[in-house]
C-alpha cells in the first residue's frame, strides 16, 4: 500500500480509548516484542489491531531494503555509498565493490584492542602512564562514545575519559583544567578530519601539550577516514585508526570512533557491547515483521507522528546513566530522518521525523512532566527501565525508580476525572471555588506511552538498545521513502559560518541582512 494513502486511511482509527483497547489481551500481546532478555511494550498506545495490520502491510518493502543494507548495496543514494555500520560489529563477509570488507574491519579492531591494552596496562606511556583520555570530536564523533562512556560507568577500569566537542573555548578550558599534559592521551575523532570545531580544539590541545612535552604528537591518536589529513596534522600512522566512507558519522561508535570507550571499559567489555548490537542485528534480519522489535518501534513512531499528528516524542530513561541517550538519539533520529525530500527528489507530502527530546527519570518528573500530563498537545513517551541497578546496597533507590517509571505510564493512561478531582478538594473548598479548584486537578489521561525493560544496563544491553534505535530509524526512513543516511541540511550553516569569519573580525558586513548586521554591530561594540 502506498505510504501516504495508508496514512490517510488510518486517520479514522485514531482517538480510541487506550484503557478499552487494553482489555484485548490478544492485541496487547501483538504490541509486545521480546528479544533476548529485553521486552518492549507498546500496549499503552491507541493503536487498534486493524491499524497495526495496515501498518505492517505498509512495511512490506522493508525486508528487501534491509537485506540490501546488510549486503552492502549503495542504499545511501545521494552520496553513492553503502551503509554498513552493521559490518563493524558483524562476523559475516560483506562485499563492497567486489571485495570483502571484513578482513580490514577485523584488522582495525585488532589494532584498536592492542592500543587500548597498551594504554590501559601502561606499556604506552610516552611521558608517563596515561591517566586521562580526551576525545576531541563533535556530532557522531562525540555523542556515541560520550553517551556510552557514561552509560557503562560501572565497567570502567581504565583511565578517565573526557569529551571535548564545542568550539566554545570553555569546553576545552574546563576540561584541560584538571589534566596533566604528560599523562593525557588526546584522541582526535573526525570522520572527515575537516570539521572546524574539532580541528580548532585539536590544535589548541597540541599547543597545550607542546608546552609540557617535547613531542606532543606522540600523545595523539586519530580516528578518521582521511589518513592524508591525520598525517598532515602530525599523527603517526601507528596511532591512526581508519574506517571507510560506508560508516555514517552518527552510526560510527562501533568502530574506531569507539576507541575512548574501549580504553575506558577494556576490549572484552567493548566486544560484549558489539555482541549486544549484533544480536539485535540478527533479530532485525530474521524475525517476522510482526514480532520484530525495531519494526514495532518504527510503526509506533509512524502511528504517533504521521497518523496522530503528535509533533514530538520524549525518550525518558529511568536510568541515570542513560542521561545522554536523548541527546544521542536526537542526532541519530533527527539528522537521519529530519528530511523534506523523497529519495527521488520530490517534496515529501507530509512530515518525516518528529522532534525527539528527553531527560532521565525521575528528574524530568519535577521539571517538564506537567506539560506531558496536562498540556494540550500529547507527547508520546518512551520509557525505559532496568530490573536491577548496579548498586545492590542502594536497592531501595532502584525500587523507587521502577515504581516511578510504572507510575508515570499509568498516570498518563488513567488520568484523573472531574469527579475524582472534586473528591480530592472536597472539604477544602465549596461551591464555585470547589469547581474551579477541581478543574485544575483534572488529567485528561488516554495519553500514549511505551516501555522498554531489561534486566540491567551492561555493555551487551546498551549495544542492543542502540542498535534497536538505529534500525527503528532505518525502518521509518524506508517507509517514508527518504534517505536516512545523508545530512545535507547541516551544510548551509557551515558555509555561512565560514563567510561570517572575516565579519566577526570587523570586515564589511553590508552584504548581510539587517538583523545579522545589527547583531554583529552590537557584539563588536561590546568587544571594544
Ligand atoms: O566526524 P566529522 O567528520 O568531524 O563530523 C562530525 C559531524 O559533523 C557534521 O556536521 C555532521 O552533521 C555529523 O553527521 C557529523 O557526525
Amino acid at each position: 500500500m502506498e505510504f501516504w494513502t495508508g496514512i490517510e486511511s488510518l486517520r479514522s482509527q485514531t482517538g480510541g480509548d487506550i484503557a478499552d483497547l487494553l482489555a484485548d489481551e490478544a492485541r496487547n500481546a501483538r504490541l509486545r516484542a521480546r528479544h533476548g532478555a529485553m521486552m518492549f511494550d507498546a500496549s499503552k498506545t491507541s493503536i487498534p489491531t486493524a491499524a497495526l495490520d495496515t501498518l505492517l502491510e505498509m512495511a512490506a518493502g522493508v525486508p528487501a531494503r534491509r537485506d540490501a543494507m546488510f549486503d552492502g548495496a549503495a542504499i545511501n543514494e545521494t552520496e553513492g555509498r553503502a551503509v554498513l555500520h552493521t559490518a563493524l560489529r558483524g562476523t559475516r563477509p560483506v562485499m563492497v565493490d567486489g571485495a570483502d570488507v571484513m578482513p580490514e574491519v577485523q584488522d582495525t579492531l585488532a589494532r584498536m584492542r592492542d592500543f587500548a591494552r597498551a594504554v590501559r596496562d601502561g606499556s604506552f606511556a610516552p611521558n608517563g602512564r596515561i591517566t586521562d583520555v580526551v576525545n576531541i570530536g563533535i556530532g557522531g564523533s562525540d555523542l556515541g562514545p560520550a553517551m556510552a562512556t557514561i552509560a557503562l560507568a560501572p565497567f570502567h577500569d581504565g583511565p578517565r575519559c573526557h569529551f571535548v566537542s564545542n568550539v566554545d573555548g570553555a569546553d576545552w578550558a574546563d576540561t584541560a583544567k584538571g589534566l596533566d599534559p604528560k599523562t593525557t592521551l588526546v584522541i582526535v575523532a573526525s570522520k572527515t578530519f575537516t570539521t572546524i570545531e574539532t580541528l580548532t580544539n585539536a590544535k589548541t590541545a597540541k599547543a597545550w601539550m607542546g608546552e609540557a612535552v617535547a613531542d606532543p604528537a606522540a600523545q595523539f591518536a586519530a580516528l578518521s577516514t582521511a589518513q592524508d589529513k591525520t598525517s598532515a596534522f602530525g599523527i603517526d600512522l601507528s596511532r591512526v585508526f581508519g574506517f571507510a566512507d560506508w560508516v555514517g558519522g552518527r552510526y560510527s561508535m562501533w568502530g574506531p570512533i569507539g576507541l575512548s570507550l574501549m580504553i575506558a571499559i577494556g576490549p572484552d567489555a567493548f566486544d560484549a557491547f558489539l555482541g549486544g548490537a549484533r544480536s539485535m542485528d540478527d533479530h532485525f534480519r530474521t524475525a517476522d515483521l510482526a514480532e520484530n522489535m525495531p519494526v514495532l518501534l518504527a510503526l509506533i513512531g509512524i502511528w504517533h507522528h504521521q497518523v496522530c499528528g503528535y509533533p514530538t516524542r520524549a525518550v525518558l530513561p529511568y536510568d541515570n546513566r542513560l542521561a545522554r541517550l536523548p541527546a544521542y538519539l536526537q542526532q541519530l533520529e533527527m539528522e537521519s530522518n529530519g528530511k523534506g525530500v523523497t529519495m527521488d527528489g520530490a517534496t515529501l507530502p507530509g512530515p518525516a521525523g518528529p522532534v525527539v527530546w528527553g531527560e532521565p527519570g525521575t528528574n524530568g518528573q519535577h521539571a517538564f512532566y506537567q506539560l506531558i500530563h496536562q498540556g494540550r498537545t500529547p507527547v508520546p513517551c518512551e520509557f525505559m527501565v532496568a530490573a536491577k541497578g548496579h548498586e545492590p546496597a542502594l536497592d531501595n533507590h532502584h525500587k523507587l525508580l521502577m515504581a516511578n517509571c510504572l507510575a508515570q505510564s499509568e498516570a498518563l493512561l488513567r488520568g484523573r476525572s472531574l469527579d475524582e478531582a472534586r473528591e480530592k478538594v472536597a472539604g477544602k473548598f465549596e461551591g464555585a471555588e470547589l469547581e474551579r479548584q477541581a478543574a485544575h486537578r483534572v488529567f485528561e489521561g488516554n495519553r500514549p506511552s511505551t516501555t522498554l525493560i531489561y534486566p540491567q544496563l551492561d555493555p551487551a544491553t546498551l549495544g542492543a538498545i542502540v542498535a534497536l534505535y538505529e534500525h527503528r530509524v532505518f525502518v521509518e526512513g524506508v517507509m517514508l521513502g527518504i534517505n536516512s543516511f545523508d545530512q545535507w541540511g547541516v551544510e548551509l550553516g557551515k558555509e555561512l559560518a565560514t563567510s561570517l569569519g572575516p565579519l566577526v573580525d570587523g570586515a564589511d558586513a553590508s552584504g548581510k541582512d539587517a538583523s545579522t548586521q545589527a547583531l554583529l554591530a552590537q557584539l563588536l561594540a561590546w568587544r571594544d
